[in-house]
């Protein structure tokens, strides 16, 4: 779905881009992806949620390990609009009270 992505930018008040943490071969192509976002110039000043899910699962890589690997550090720093990094497990609920923190902060009116 990556390719399209960009048609949708143009309409986004925030985006949650969802890894699956429990998949490391997806990193690589999971971060390129990511950073093509973060520049896309629709999204400059649009907050985004970086999203580690399935944490429920076993993996042979922790999650520090894989956002060290993201270098979630860096991305963050470099990034023009907001970005929050959370984890969560859709499955058993883990973390979801924090997302819904996030998407009631991100769209909390400002009046
Ligand atoms: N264990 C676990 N499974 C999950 C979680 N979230 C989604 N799934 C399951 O993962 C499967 C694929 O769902 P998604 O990952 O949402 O869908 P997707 O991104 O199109 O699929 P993949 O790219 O193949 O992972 C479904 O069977 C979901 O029930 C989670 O947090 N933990």
């Amino acid at each position: 779905m990556g390719p399209i992505w960009p048609s949708y930018y143009g309409d986004c008040g925030a985006v949650m881009f969802v890894v699956d943490a429990a998949n490391p071969t997806q990193v690589s192509s999971s971060c390129v992806q990511l950073l093509a976002l973060l520049s896309a110039p629709q999204l400059a000043a649009v907050p985004v949620l970086v999203l580690f899910n399935k944490i429920d699962l076993p993996c042979y890589m922790s999650l520090v390990e894989m956002q060290s690997l993201f270098r979630m550090q860096d991305i963050v720093s470099c990034a023009t609009q907001p970005v929050t990094v959370l984890e969560a497990s859709a499955r058993d609920g883990t973390g979801l009270a924090d997302v819904l923190q996030w998407l009631r902060d991100t769209f909390r009116d400002p009046g």
